[in-house]
């Protein structure tokens, strides 16, 4: 397995088809270290002092793996009190979920199940891989027992943007969740319940005029 990260303006973006992209987004409280987890797998860094993310940065990426050119989508968003709720658009056709939390912080932790119901109410069926970031504050929290992942039957890791620990590997493997989630058709489903969606909207259309009928037609209507 090889894999290469390169900047997408480095990359003619037309060569790749639309089969190829995928949206991955990222949950979790304020400073537990999203965007460090980010800046970790993208730009191979880490800078200790940023400000909190405000809102919404979008990090495009290319990457290839076992020769195939994936255009990654990467939403980072702030996870403050404020933004706890996400726009809905911020979910929209996401593939997969990065919900990360600081080992160092149980509240960061406790809150994960309100992170994930927000996530399955817009995205029932995509990935989400559970991220215990700050691994590097403790390394003996990697023997605790994080039960909410296995209890949802989500992967987790145990990861550190500060100094890299898992970092490429659990992006690597959300990329391929991702691609995955995208290939065995359910975005097809989503195209289908869209269909259904419109077919039930015609349906009750269609019968609450035949009610109307029967009501005016029924001789007890007062
Ligand atoms: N020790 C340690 N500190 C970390 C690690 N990752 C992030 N931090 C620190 O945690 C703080 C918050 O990191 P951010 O990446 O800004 O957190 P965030 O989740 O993006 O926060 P919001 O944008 O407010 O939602 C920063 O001071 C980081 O330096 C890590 O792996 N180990
Ligand atoms: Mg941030």
């Amino acid at each position: 397995q090889s894999e290469t990260r390169t900047p997408v303006s480095d990359l003619d973006l037309d060569k790749y088809d639309a089969d190829k992209q995928v949206k991955i987004i990222c949950l979790g409280d304020s400073a537990v270290g999203k965007s460090k987890l980010m800046e970790r797998f993208l730009m191979d860094g880490y800078r200790p002092q940023q400000l909190s993310t405000y809102a919404l940065t979008l990090y495009k990426y290319s990457s290839t793996i076992n020769g195939q050119t994936v255009l990654v989508d990467f939403w980072d968003t702030a996870g403050q009190e404020r933004f706890r709720s996400m726009h809905p658009s911020y979910y929209h056709k996401a593939h997969a979920c990065i919900m990360v939390f600081d080992v160092q912080r149980k509240i960061t932790y406790k809150n994960l199940p309100i992170w994930y119901k927000e996530l399955r109410e817009y995205r029932p069926e995509i990935p989400c891989l559970v991220v215990a970031n700050k691994i590097d504050a403790d390394t003996k929290v990697t023997q605790k027992n994080f039960s909410f992942a296995k209890k949802q039957g989500l992967p987790f890791y145990f990861v550190s943007a500060a100094d890299g620990t898992n970092v490429v590997k659990m992006f690597k493997d959300a990329v391929q969740m991702a691609l995955s989630y995208k290939r065995n058709s359910n975005d097809f489903m989503d195209e289908v319940m869209r269909e259904l969606e419109n077919f039930d909207l015609d349906t009750k259309e269609e019968s609450s005029d035949k009610d109307e009928e029967t009501q005016e037609g029924k001789p007890d209507s007062a």
